[in-house]
């Protein structure tokens, strides 16, 4: 059964003066997909993923994101996903309980939700030790569990996650990765950067930003047999080299 598309973008494009960043894009992503968004540094993937956040509005194309339009609907796109990325995630200085209550109360989600849905997601993360603690304490992978938990906590239609796990050891992000399923399997759709090929493996649909532009798009086996490839690694690889930009 096709799934129901909640991001749909055609052509979309912003360029800052003479240079274009994000250079006609188009891809739809499903209910309950996760959609890996690769590219090396530079290709364009924050600029878009920008785009797509109504945070920043387009120079051309069109896109829609759970429903609502990047151009005319910002605030209620902003309303309806959730984001999290390596760089801005929680308030260090404030508590584990005091960022989600923080948190939830931006989305405008009543203290009896946040009260019990708080309890809830301390037992699952093992945090209630913890929860009085300031965040800045907590090692980074308990942050990036607890980034990701609150980034979802407002039961967001989509979570946009630019580099989640930049940093951490592999088992914490194989069991950050069982979290993204969960949240996937309630239906939440999953748009994720990552620099980890093992990581682009485990998602439903990979696309791949060069200079700009996408320039692979499908299911990792399939991208593997289109580029005679054995592993997302050597796909990257392949369509990286040919990458002008970046570092
Ligand atoms: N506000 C801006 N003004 C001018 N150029 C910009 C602006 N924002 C981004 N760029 C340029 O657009 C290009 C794409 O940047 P972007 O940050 O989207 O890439 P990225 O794929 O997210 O890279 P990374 O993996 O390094 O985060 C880069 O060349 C960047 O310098």
């Amino acid at each position: 059964m096709e799934r129901e598309k909640v991001i749909t973008a055609k052509g979309l494009t912003k360029r800052f003066g003479d240079f274009t960043a994000v250079d006609a894009i188009s891809f739809e992503v499903g209910k309950g997909e996760i959609f890996g968004f690769l590219g090396a540094n530079g290709a364009g993937k924050t600029t878009a993923i920008r785009m797509l956040c109504g945070l920043s509005i387009p120079t051309d194309g069109e896109a829609t994101v759970a429903g609502f339009d990047v151009y005319r609907q910002t605030e209620q796109i902003k309303r309806n996903i959730g984001y999290m990325s390596q760089k801005f995630s929680l308030y260090n200085d404030l508590t584990v309980r005091e960022n989600i209550r923080f948190f939830a109360g931006i989305y405008g989600k009543s203290h009896q939700f946040i009260k019990e849905n708080t309890e809830r997601l301390l037992d699952r993360l093992h945090l209630q030790a913890e929860s009085n603690k300031q965040v800045k304490s907590l090692p980074l992978g308990w942050k990036q569990k607890l980034a990701f938990s609150v980034a979802i906590f407002h039961e967001p239609d989509i979570v946009f996650l630019d580099e989640p796990t930049g940093g951490v050891d592999p088992v914490t992000r194989r069991e950050f990765w069982n979290m993204i399923y969960e949240a996937a399997e309630s239906g939440i759709t999953v748009f994720v950067t990552t620099h980890y090929m093992d990581e682009a493996e485990y998602c439903n649909r990979v696309s791949i930003m060069v200079d700009g532009r996408i320039d692979a798009l499908g299911t990792p086996q399939d991208l593997k047999q289109q580029f005679k490839a054995e592993s997302m690694d050597n796909v990257f690889l392949k369509l990286a080299r040919k990458a002008t930009r970046g570092e």
